[in-house]
């Protein structure tokens, strides 16, 4: 990259300015204006409906699985401040409440700023609609500590349960997609707008933070409405039939959302995020025998019903027999993974399938980009260490993992870790 394109380098006004940032803080009211900036920028979209970016959780939770994914992690420069912290992750949530209602990433856009400066959004997205954008912020656990290092005063506000997943057993994680400072969840139903969003909050971080590793993914594997139906993943499998949805409001209390009586209260409201990208076998598991993929799962592999048999929302009965065994296999992924026997955790899960071309074998270097939000990290140690035995450990390899902090969502006027930082 040249140094004009960089936001944070090239003279002229500054990140805070070319954004339309105040030095007292965020002009939230331009966001509030943003039928005017339709005119502005000529980025203003009608014909969907937006996600808004406010709210008391973070959007891109709850909210409808869309079709794509770009999440990218970032590591605070070792020169940043505390100042820099905070004043980045106003200019996030500056930017993402205006990207995620269709418009620019700024008043001046793509087209209306001076021709002697580069422009503060990249452009791609001009003319696309919003597209169900949401972006979703979290804190890693290394932005509390790093080498017992407490960079920005924040070490005592860790929540007890944020660190490094531990080790389980198979895993092959590799740095290069693992951990992370800082995350930014984008999903869209147009590709081009997720990587857009990512493009250029990545660049209005330039100076304070840089991209560790980032992830795309495409065709959702999960659904979190009762309205959307259930997608399939790499395997060929429906995935997603027996997730917390959107409508099922005690289970979000019990097992997504923070409650005010956890530990650290400025959590409330928030959630936490396990990502994983787990390699498949793809051309392994596609030389294995129907009857025996359908007992890896312990799911049929048309309509997704329990091998215990009933159609795809029928609750799996364990007990269930056939000539003496198990319907559902003891080591199969269902009976391994379901609350009953992981005493009764459960996550939402929001995953994508991902393809990163082919390695040197031809073999499709893909697999599912795991995504979960629970509100207790324990949660996904207590299933995960009972997968150890699952049957679909043959087809698959973890190969990344990172965990984040989702703070609650925030008002207008308001910024992403204010009640961390604030
Ligand atoms: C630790 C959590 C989980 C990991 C990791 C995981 C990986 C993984 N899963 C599939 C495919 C399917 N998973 C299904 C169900 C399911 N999976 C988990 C958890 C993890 N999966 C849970 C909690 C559940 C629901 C269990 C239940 O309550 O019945 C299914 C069945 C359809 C469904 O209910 O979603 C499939 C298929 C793969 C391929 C994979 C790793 C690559
Ligand atoms: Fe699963």
């Amino acid at each position: 990259m040249t140094e004009s394109v960089q936001p944070g380098v090239r003279r002229g006004p500054s990140r805070r300015q070319a954004l339309g940032l105040g030095a007292a803080g965020l002009a939230v009211g331009a966001v509030g204006a943003a039928a005017g900036r339709f005119s502005v920028s000529g980025a203003g979209h009608d014909g969907d409906a937006p996600h808004p970016f406010h709210g008391d959780h973070q959007a891109g939770i709850t909210t409808p699985v869309q079709d794509h994914l770009h999440l990218a992690s970032f590591d605070l420069s070792s020169r940043a401040t505390r100042k820099d912290l905070v004043a980045l992750l106003k200019d996030w949530s500056y930017a993402a409440s205006r990207l995620t209602q269709g418009l620019d990433v700024s008043a001046s856009g793509a087209v209306a700023g001076p021709l002697d400066a580069p422009p503060d959004d990249t452009g791609e997205a001009f003319g696309l609609p919003a597209s169900s954008l949401t972006i979703t912020i979290g804190l890693g656990p290394t932005l509390f500590e790093l080498d017992g290092v407490d960079r920005f005063g924040i070490a005592d506000r860790r929540p007890p349960g944020l660190a490094p997943l531990p080790p389980f057993l198979g895993d092959v994680l590799k740095a290069e997609s693992s951990h992370g400072d800082l995350c930014i969840q984008a999903c869209a139903d147009d590709p081009q707008v997720a990587v857009h969003a990512i493009r250029n909050l990545s660049r209005i971080a330039f100076g304070t933070a840089h991209v560790r590793w980032s992830q795309m993914g495409f065709g959702r594997t999960s659904r979190t409405t009762t309205a959307q139906a259930t997608p399939r993943n790499l395997f060929g499998f429906k995935d997603g039939t027996a997730n917390v949805l959107a409508d099922d409001a005690a289970s979000l209390e019990r097992s997504v959302w923070v409650a005010p009586t956890d530990e650290p209260a400025w959590m409330a409201g928030g959630s936490y995020l396990v990502a994983r990208k787990i390699e498949m076998l793809m051309e392994t598991w596609d030389r294995v025998q129907l009857g025996e993929q359908q007992t890896i799962i312990g799911r049929d592999k048309d309509v997704g019903a329990p091998l215990s048999g009933g159609e795809e929302l029928t609750d799996p009965d364990f007990d269930v027999e056939v000539d003496g065994a198990p319907a559902i296999d003891v080591a199969s992924h269902v009976r391994l993974a379901h609350p009953d026997n992981n005493g009764g955790a459960q996550m939402l899960r929001r995953g994508y399938n991902y393809v990163d071309g082919s390695n040197a074998l031809g073999r499709l270097d893909a697999g599912l980009f795991f995504l979960a939000y629970v509100r207790d990290v324990e949660q996904f140690v207590t299933v995960q260490r009972h997968l150890s035995t699952d049957l679909l450990n043959e087809y698959v390899r973890h190969v990344g993992s990172a965990t984040f902090a989702i703070p609650p969502g925030t008002q207008p006027g308001g910024w992403i870790g204010e009640t961390l930082l604030g």
